[in-house]
């Protein structure tokens, strides 16, 4: 793997979440971040859906970003003349390749696939646009019908093929093997698109990758129907960090993007979401502190700052007297091992009673009224 394109589609997929709107200002404001950090490609929404989404995506198209800008697009015609309509001069054409799909979307009539196909990508091609093609619910399809399908884009003209594991049931090796397998039918680029449903879409979309795609659909914090998406962030980083593939992406704004993709969705992040969530550069254990305290490497991957985030120390039930003692130092208090054992004890007994860890206003509060029974400095 020497380099990966990135081709986010939080504006299309990661807006599909249920309940989740965002406003023409607040596309445009996610579209103008992403293309500064330097995404070289975003899905920007569906102009078949007319009306706000239309223009929202005209306004970006006006917006002269560097990145590329992809309309989605069922395999229908007059969805590419939405998407002309606003500017687009890149639609993605969408056609379902699996047994269930074909028979709810196209009433099991196999043909339409091979005809709505034709017919929408000559469209696009006559057009002049840059056109890909997804396979949707590919990685439950027959595996030979699905390289048929994609030969046959080829055959037409498509420039890239997208592998779309719709449902989230692949695991890494499942999704080598069958990406592996078409690599070696077609010659235009792989796209990966993969569902969260099993926690599986950053790893699933990495072994893609590694089996030969080239180029990969994100969200910015994983956002996207159901479980949603391979996040964006974790993408960056784990083919800067884990594969050595730096995309030369500024990747000190993937938390300001994650918080104003937070504001703009109204979904907050679970603490722990991995790469920009508020505890992934937090300590409060007492061996994690001591060992951060002298070299933050015994319990970070990477440095905070390489996100745009920062580490923070944290006194709580686990914490232990280095940690204590770090921290009061801050504040121009020195205790001994013994005064130190003291305030941690209350400090336990604090956090236990509040269900928390405690700000440093309350641990000074703790020093300040053991000081007075025990006589602490
Ligand atoms: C896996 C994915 O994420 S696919 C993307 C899903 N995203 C969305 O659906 C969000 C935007 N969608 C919309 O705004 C609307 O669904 C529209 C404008 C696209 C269509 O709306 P409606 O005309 O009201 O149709 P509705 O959504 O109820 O049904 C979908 C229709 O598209 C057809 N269809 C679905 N996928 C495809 C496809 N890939 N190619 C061609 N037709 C398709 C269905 O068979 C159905 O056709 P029918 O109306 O002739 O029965
Ligand atoms: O682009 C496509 O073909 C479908 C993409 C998608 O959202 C999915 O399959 O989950």
């Amino acid at each position: 793997m020497n380099h990966v394109h990135i081709n986010d589609t939080t504006l299309r997929d990661g807006e599909q979440a249920a309940g989740i709107v965002f406003t023409a200002i607040e596309k445009i404001a996610i579209a103008v971040l992403m293309d500064a950090i330097g995404i070289p490609e975003l899905e920007v929404g569906i102009p078949a859906m007319g009306g706000s989404e239309a223009e929202a995506i005209t306004a970006i198209v006006h917006k002269g970003l560097k990145t590329a800008l992809l309309g989605w697009n069922r395999a229908v015609r007059s969805d590419i003349e939405a998407s002309i309509a606003c500017g687009l001069t890149r639609v993605h054409v969408s056609v379902p390749v699996s047994d269930i799909q074909i028979k709810a979307k196209f009433k099991g009539k196999t043909n339409l696939v091979w005809d709505r196909l034709r017919d929408s990508i000559n469209f696009a091609l006559d057009n002049d646009l840059f056109v890909s093609v997804g396979a949707e619910d590919a990685s439950r399809a027959d595996e030979s019908f699905l390289v048929e399908v994609a030969q046959f884009a080829e055959s037409l003209g498509a420039s890239r093929f997208r592998f779309c594991d719709t449902v989230g049931i692949l695991h890494p090796l499942t999704t080598a093997q069958k990406v592996g397998k078409l690599v070696k039918s077609i010659k235009i680029p792989i796209e990966m698109h993969t569902h969260n449903d099993f926690g599986l879409a950053t790893a699933n979309a990495l072994a893609g990758l590694q089996a030969g795609a080239v180029s990969v659909n994100t969200t910015v914090n994983g956002l996207g129907e159901r479980a949603g998406n391979a996040a964006l962030e974790e993408m960056i980083m784990a083919l800067k960090r884990l594969y050595q593939v730096d995309l030369g992406m500024d990747t000190s704004r993937l938390r300001e993007l994650s918080q104003m993709v937070v504001k703009a969705s109204g979904i907050p992040l679970p603490p722990w979401k991995a790469i920009v969530g508020d505890n992934v550069f937090a300590h409060e254990s007492g061996i994690h502190a001591h060992g951060v305290l002298q070299n933050p490497q015994t319990y970070e991957p990477f440095s905070p700052d390489e996100v745009g985030w920062k580490r923070r120390l944290v006194v709580g039930k686990h914490s232990g007297r280095h940690l204590l003692t770090n921290l009061l130092s801050q504040h121009g208090i020195s205790l001994n091992h013994e005064e130190s054992q003291v305030v941690l004890d209350s400090v336990r007994h604090l956090s236990v009673q509040m269900k928390r860890s405690l700000t440093v206003e309350e641990l000074l509060d703790v020093v300040t009224n053991r000081s007075m029974s025990h006589g602490i400095v």
